[in-house]
């Protein structure tokens, strides 16, 4: 199968770069400013967001013209085609759980420290790129069973404010991967627990029903409980986790962006999982994600690697 490259825009016509993907009085925001809470709801139209597709034999210039388009560059010579398959993931939870910190884990093998710097909407520079299977570009590739899976990773803003932007890149999500931080009790909470804020009258959601709500009936969830590392900080218990995932029925694990702990696997288990789905024959037993962590949580403490 020949997988094509696409991308969002979400205006016009208009060059969709980080600046302008949703209006410059939107993405320019992007400050301290935007750590404090706003009472102002912010608004999106859903009416807006148009997927293009390039479609064509191998070999017509589909990747080219998307670089040319990005990067205002031609890259000659070497031509790989595209293969494999591919499938969209999206990041959620509250603010500052670790959601862009777990997918540059992830992506670079690096630990964002320093400084925290929220998400605006939906985050443009990893989600808006090129893909060259694994060459160029922010998307991830991960081999299973000998094939190439593509997972684009959407990382989403985390406050509020933002919930409207994000909502309408649920539809296109086969997997999610829903944060909480184990060292604060209300990220956790929101992720099943709605609350109102009078003092701005905005009724904020909890991450299952939004999911609930907006994804397709068989996106593939996955429960994180990020920031394990912080040991003397912790206010969730680990089984705590389990307990809420297994009452959803939805795999868990504990992650460190900070140490890489299952950071690999939490990506792994999804690919895998997507992949089965997908190429699933009727003769073949059904993939087993819960067990498939359970066995590589115990490879990867004796062994490493995930398989
Ligand atoms: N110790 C530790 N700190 C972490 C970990 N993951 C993230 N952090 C820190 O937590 C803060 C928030 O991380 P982000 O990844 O920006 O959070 P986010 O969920 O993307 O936040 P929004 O963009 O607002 O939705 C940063 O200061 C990170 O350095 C972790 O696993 N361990």
């Amino acid at each position: 199968m020949d997988f094509t490259a696409e991308f969002e825009t979400a205006d016009h016509g208009e060059t969709p770069n980080p600046d302008s993907a949703y209006g410059s009085s939107v993405m320019d925001t992007d400050t301290e400013d935007n750590q404090t809470h706003s009472t102002t709801p912010f608004t999106y139209d859903e009416d807006l967001t148009h997927k293009t597709i390039l479609v064509g034999d191998s070999g017509v210039g589909k990747t080219s013209l998307l670089v040319q388009f990005d990067q205002g560059k031609f890259i000659p010579g070497s031509f790989s085609a595209t293969v494999g398959i591919g499938f969209t993931v999206m990041l959620l939870g509250d603010s500052a759980v670790g959601k862009t910190c777990i997918l540059v884990r992830f992506k670079d093998g690096a630990f964002l420290g320093g400084n925290f710097i929220a998400t605006v909407g939906i985050d443009f520079r990893i989600n808006f790129v090129i893909e060259q299977w694994g060459t160029v570009g922010q998307n991830k590739v991960v081999t299973v069973d000998n094939m190439k899976v593509k997972l684009q990773i959407w990382d989403t803003a985390g406050q509020e404010r933002f919930r409207s932007v994000t909502h309408a890149y649920y539809r296109d999500a086969q997997a999610l991967l829903l944060l909480y931080d184990i060292t604060r009790k209300s990220s956790f909470d929101n992720i099943r627990c709605s609350h109102v804020i009078f003092f701005s009258s905005v009724t904020m959601q909890a991450w299952l029903t939004e999911i609930h709500e907006y994804a397709q009936k068989d996106v593939v969830i996955m429960l994180l409980g990020n920031k394990s590392d912080m040991a003397a900080e912790r206010v969730i218990k680990h089984e705590d986790g389990q307990k809420l995932a297994k009452e959803y029925g939805v795999p868990f694990m504990e992650t460190s962006a900070k140490t890489g702990v299952n950071v690999e696997l939490a990506f792994h288990a999804i690919a895998r999982e997507l992949k089965h789905r997908a190429a699933e024959q009727p003769h073949e037993p059904k993939f087993q994600i819960h067990d498939y962590i359970e066995s590589q949580k115990e490879k990867s403490t004796c062994c490493g690697g995930l398989m």
